[in-house]
């Protein structure tokens, strides 16, 4: 970091609460969510010299300004600091935001107030990316294995992994780094699409999508299951008969069932050859999806899950008990970055594979950033993985993703991606941005003020 940026003290943080009407179209549609509004509680952090980093986390509409008032409470902690002592122990500033001693008894570590700690982090991450002017997956992998360990606090994990084992896994993932850093500049990372599957779309729809995605050279697709058996049996033999039996299909049930129910509806699935079937139940159900998991192995499926798990901890009980085959880290969850990265070290410990959730609001923009640090810096390989891709809200973003090929391309912008638009805020703050005044006044939503 350059001599100027030293002594640089955070003067303000704001925050903004951003919503945008993907109901209408039924964008985002699954069996438990059914109408989202694709939202985020936003995080601009401001230094004195002007500098700033911007961070979110992920909402579905109603709920957001929960979200943003849970962040202002937050923001005390942060406001007057001085930023490079924050990175200098990142992993005990996080500590201290996540375990302050009154707040915490409203998670601790999960809900709400995790929510608001993922937007903050995303946004002190950024503002790193910034000062030093690299993307972030670039100053996770240029890191040192010792600072990079300085950004995670471990407690609760030791019985999994310890600081000197992850000392460790660093160590021997930075052999090959400068190969792999070129792979990746060159043909970026791959994707699959969740695009073609939301619930609420017509057949129609779903063949226009899935043609279009198979024509931009996506193999792997993701569809929504789990309101109607008849329904989802009709929709796999639909997309199968579009993308063939030798793309790959994952179907996401988004936490519908009970365990047995899961077993018994994926039995009636298993002829359409899911790789995956996500969240089948609840997912804070370690031994749940455990017993799903021993189950469905016969029949060829996995269980994916983790776009919704609360914290380090509960990952560590999915990885630890089997639970899981694919792990499902979000950008906007948990703890933000620090707690994510402990999450791919035990991950890779425990050889199970990341496959992170995207989407969203910013999700894609975000993840992309671990996903790289992941394949350069840790695990080195990203056979058999996949980064979601959703068409959502790009561009909203002074940065969005690149797709090329199905792949994301490497981020070259200082930074997390993470910077919305002016017309973004001028037009999706809610409820005052120009769309939803007009959309309030055509009577398509309600003016929550009246
Ligand atoms: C409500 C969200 O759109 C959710 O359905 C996303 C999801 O489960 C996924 O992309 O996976
Ligand atoms: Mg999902």
């Amino acid at each position: 970091m350059s001599n100027t940026s030293e002594n640089l003290k955070i003067v303000s943080l704001d925050v903004k609460d951003m919503r945008f009407p993907t109901s209408l179209h039924a964008d985002g549609s699954d069996a438990m969510h059914t109408d989202p509004d694709y939202s985020c509680a936003y995080v601009i952090i401001r230094l004195q010299n002007g500098l700033e980093g911007y961070g979110l986390t992920f909402t579905l509409g109603r709920g957001t300004e929960i979200v943003v008032e849970a962040i202002r409470t937050l923001s005390s902690i942060v406001v007057g600091k001085v930023v490079t002592d924050i990175y200098k122990e990142f992993g005990a500033f996080w500590r201290s935001l996540t375990s302050e001693s009154q707040l915490r008894w409203i998670g601790p570590e999960k809900g709400v107030t995790h929510l608001a700690t993922a937007a903050i982090i995303n946004a002190l991450w950024d503002l790193w990316g910034r000062l030093v002017k690299k993307p972030v997956w670039q100053l996770l992998a240029d890191m040192e294995p010792e600072q990079l360990v300085s950004c995670i606090d471990f407690r609760y994990l030791s019985n999994v992994i310890t600081k000197e084992e992850a000392l460790e896994l660093l160590k021997k993932g930075r052999e090959g780094r400068e190969e792999r850093m070129n792979v990746l500049l060159q043909k970026g990372y791959p994707c699959y699409t969740t695009q073609a599957g939301w619930l609420g779309y017509s057949n129609d729809k779903i063949r226009e999508l899935a043609n279009k995605f198979l024509n931009a050279g996506f193999t792997a697709f993701k569809l929504k299951v789990g309101k109607n058996l008849q329904d989802d049996i009709q929709r796999l033999e639909f997309v199968r008969n579009i993308i063939g039996w030798d793309r790959t299909l994952m179907v996401d049930a988004n936490q519908v069932w009970e365990v047995q129910e899961a077993i018994d509806w994926m039995k009636h699935l298993a002829k359409f050859k899911p790789l995956w079937i996500e969240e089948p139940t609840s997912p804070d159900d370690v031994l749940g999806h455990a017993e799903i998991a021993r189950a469905l192995k016969p029949l060829g499926i996995s269980i994916a899950s983790g776009e919704m798990c609360c914290n380090r901890v509960l990952f560590k009980q999915f990885l630890q008990a089997d639970a899981i085959q694919y792990c499902q880290i979000d950008s906007a969850r948990i703890g933000g970055v620090n707690e994510i990265l402990s999450v791919y070290l035990m991950a890779k410990k425990l050889g199970v594979k990341v496959c992170p959730h995207a989407g969203g609001v910013g999700l894609c923009e975000m993840v992309q950033h671990l996903q790289m640090w992941d394949f350069v810096a840790l695990s080195g390989t990203s056979e058999g993985k996949w980064v979601e891709y959703v068409d959502q809200q790009h561009e909203q973003f002074v940065y969005p993703t690149v797709i090329e090929n199905a792949h994301y391309l490497a981020p070259r912008a200082p930074g997390y991606n993470t910077e919305l638009t002016k017309e973004a805020l001028e037009n999706y703050v809610y409820p005052q941005g120009k769309e939803w005044e007009s959309m309030f006044a055509k009577g398509i939503f309600t003016d929550p003020r009246k």
